[in-house]
């Protein structure tokens, strides 16, 4: 029988950092890893900056109509900047959803020379709304800190030295603010989907819930909001560097019927340039310190992913092609040959 999970496991960041309780939440850590690829990390830190980040949300997002279109992602090759209402498509189905994408400030301007994924890195569009840039800029600084010292102690539980995953970093980390309107019973937030931009998401949930986890007998868990707490989950960026070993989780949105939700993901970002075939020497070292079981190792070929899939030159053009598809219009608008090819490939 497939090991599973019938809920997502509570690590404590603080006892992770304590030598005295450590080593008993790191294996706590490796269960989550292995098992689940979801698991809220609680005591964090970052509570109030987290807290007083919702406070903002409502009003952000009630700016007018045309403040919020000045900023539209459609203006951005990075894919940064306002999606509105209906833009956005997962699963092949439309989202319910509204939001903002930020990424690290300061990314260096990309030019002609440089290869076309790079594109993806580059400058926010920042909503007219006092504060809001300083606001931004300091969630992703801090959350980006501690996504390192995440990405450290990953390692440590899977008994691989601490620096195991530094080098494969990115430059930006993407950061969103997203609003659910409320909507019929069922209707998709975001539909399923495995994240993709980098290594881990840091995820802050408002109080409403709806958040939901697929297991490996396919049944859909929830995974209600505890406050203060990150929901960090695996993204493709991670499962391809170990080899599909620590398993990436397809996650949903149900939209609430009731109230507003609000949600805050932070997408830790890894290195676009990474080929294949480098992925492939330096995955090897690192899939074969993990201590798996045969079995678990298998896992690394069941999962379909643009990371590991041939039809992509590197992490940076899997990458592209997933926003392409997620944001068709941004994606026709900037990169037009490239969406005709990816939206025809079929990934096996
Ligand atoms: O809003 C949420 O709780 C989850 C959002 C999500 O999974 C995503 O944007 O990738
Ligand atoms: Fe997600």
């Amino acid at each position: 029988m497939t090991e599973t999970f019938s809920s997502v496991p509570i690590v404590d960041f603080a006892r992770l950092n304590d030598p005295v309780t450590k080593d008993e939440e790191l294996s706590n850590l490796r269960k989550a890893i292995f098992v689940v690829g979801f698991l809220y990390l609680t005591n964090t830190g970052l509570e109030n900056l987290i807290r007083h980040t919702h406070e903002k949300l409502p009003e952000l997002f009630a700016l007018s109509t045309e403040a919020k279109e000045k900023c539209n992602m459609i203006n951005s090759p990075s894919f940064l900047g306002y999606t509105r209402l209906g833009a956005e498509t997962t699963a092949a189905k439309t989202d319910l959803r509204e939001q903002f994408d930020f990424g690290t400030p300061g990314m260096k301007p990309w030019t002609e020379q440089d290869p076309f994924w790079q594109r993806l890195e580059g400058p926010n569009q920042y909503p007219d709304y006092p504060g809001a840039q300083d606001l931004v800029d300091e969630y992703i600084a801090k959350t980006d800190n501690l996504a390192q010292a995440f990405v450290r102690l990953v390692a440590e539980c899977l008994s691989l030295p601490r620096e195991t995953f530094d080098s494969f970093k990115g430059n930006m980390s993407r950061l969103k603010f997203v609003k659910y309107p409320s909507a019929a019973q069922n209707s998709q937030g975001v539909g399923p989907h495995k994240d993709s931009a980098g290594l881990f998401t840091f995820l802050s949930q408002d109080n409403t819930g709806g958040l939901q986890v697929l297991n490996k007998n396919g049944e859909w868990i929830d995974v209600p909001p505890i406050e203060g707490s990150l929901v960090v989950n695996i993204q493709q960026g991670f499962e391809a560097i170990t080899g599909g070993i620590c398993a990436a989780t397809t996650h949903r949105v149900i939209a609430p019927t009731s109230r507003t939700r609000y949600s805050i993901p932070f997408f830790q970002g890894v290195r676009l340039d990474l080929t294949l075939d480098q992925l492939k020497e330096s995955a090897a070292h690192i899939v074969e310190r993990i201590p798996a079981s045969d079995d678990k190792k298998k896992r690394a070929v069941d999962v379909p992913s643009e990371f590991l899939s041939p039809l992509y030159s590197c992490f940076g053009e899997a990458h592209l092609r997933n926003r392409i598809l997620s944001h068709p219009d941004v994606g026709q608008r900037w990169y037009s040959e490239l969406y005709t090819k990816y939206s025809q490939q079929v990934l096996k």
